[in-house]
């Protein structure tokens, strides 16, 4: 365990917050969870029993792991000791501004106060408090526990002491933080996601091709390529001798020739017919089997790059 990081709270205990728990439990801390939901101390118990064999796989001892998490009774008991509080509520600028002015108040002065917003920028929740320097975004993609990224992004005058230490913080946890360096809605990882499924709508509401389909070319060919070398090593390396100047000067110009942004129609009969698209394909609600397929796949290619990467630190191949 880190000397700095001994206890976290967790704000919000849905899908993202419980996620969380586990992974900050499973690093050894000490978690205080405030959630108002009436089920809260079965929603914890419940996702740490379905949480621990991924924990496992990761290399994580589970021992303990359920002793380590504590129900908190309010916000205040919750973050009272806390040295890092991660936010997990509702994706609510207004939300979001009246939780951190309760936690600036009541939680330690040294304690790191990070949102997990997906798209919401520190600056627009924290304008009306005086300290926010500790403030900042910590956006995590789901499940934190599994996916490796988490977007630390400060606000306006978050400082960079509070920035080095959620760095630090979040690679303590075993994830890769990458620092946003400048405030925009939904960072970077959201952005891109954004305009891909704005495109796949569109795709699917002309009728080229069927959600299941556009899930099938992902898995296929860029899922691979981009959880790999990711978009822009993927065009170096797809460009020949000329690398990425070739992809940009050659194939890129062709391409902006023929090809055009999707506009996906916001008409409510256009958008329900790709909801009841998706929902044939894959269910009205997610299913439990294809949750845990998701996690089985996840945490197979997780360990598979784990792999590359220590053969490669040992002769000294890897980039990061
Ligand atoms: N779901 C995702 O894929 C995902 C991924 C990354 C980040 N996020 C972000 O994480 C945050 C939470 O998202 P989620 O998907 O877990 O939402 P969720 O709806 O699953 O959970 C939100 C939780 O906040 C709780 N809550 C409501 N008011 C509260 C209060 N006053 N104090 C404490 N808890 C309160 C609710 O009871 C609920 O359990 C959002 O900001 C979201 O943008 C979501
Ligand atoms: O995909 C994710 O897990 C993250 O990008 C989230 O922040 C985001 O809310 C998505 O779930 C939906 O866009």
């Amino acid at each position: 365990m880190s000397g700095s990081f001994r206890t976290a709270a967790v704000i919000g205990a849905g899908t993202i917050g419980l996620s969380w728990t586990a992974l900050f439990a499973g690093h050894g801390l000490t978690v205080a969870v405030s959630d108002p939901r009436p089920d809260l101390a079965d929603a914890v118990a419940e996702a740490l029993a379905r949480f621990a064999p991924h924990l496992t796989a990761l290399g994580l001892d589970v021992d303990g792991l359920a002793d380590r998490v504590h129900i908190a009774s309010d916000v205040t008991g919750a973050v009272r000791d806390a040295d890092i509080v991660q936010e997990n509520g509702p994706e609510s600028v207004e939300f979001k501004k009246e939780l951190f002015a309760t936690l600036v108040r009541t939680a330690p002065r040294h304690a790191l106060l990070l949102s997990s917003s997906s798209a919401i920028p520190a600056t627009a929740f924290t304008e009306e408090i005086e300290d926010a320097g500790r403030i900042l975004i910590g956006h995590p993609f789901n499940p934190p526990h599994q996916m490796p990224l988490v977007e630390v992004v400060p606000g306006e005058r978050t400082s960079q002491d509070a920035v080095q230490r959620a760095v630090d913080f979040y690679t303590f946890l075993g994830r890769t933080p990458v620092v946003v360096h400048k405030e925009i809605p939904g960072f970077v990882g959201n952005r891109l996601q954004y305009v891909v499924a704005r495109e796949a709508t569109y795709l699917v509401q002309q009728g080229v091709v069927g959600p299941e389909d556009v899930d099938k070319v992902l898995r296929n060919s860029l899922g691979i390529r981009w959880a790999t070398v990711g978009l822009f090593l993927g065009q170096h390396l797809g460009g020949g001798p000329g690398g990425y100047r070739h992809i940009v000067t050659h194939i890129g110009k062709s391409m902006d020739e023929m090809v055009t942004a999707g506009e996906p129609s916001q008409d409510p009969e256009c958008e329900e017919r790709v909801i009841r698209a998706v929902e044939k394909a894959y269910g009205s609600s997610p299913s439990t089997e294809l949750g845990e397929l998701r996690d089985r796949r996840q945490l197979a290619v997780l360990t598979a790059l784990k792999q590359v990467s220590e053969q490669g630190s040992r002769t000294g191949e890897e980039k990061d």
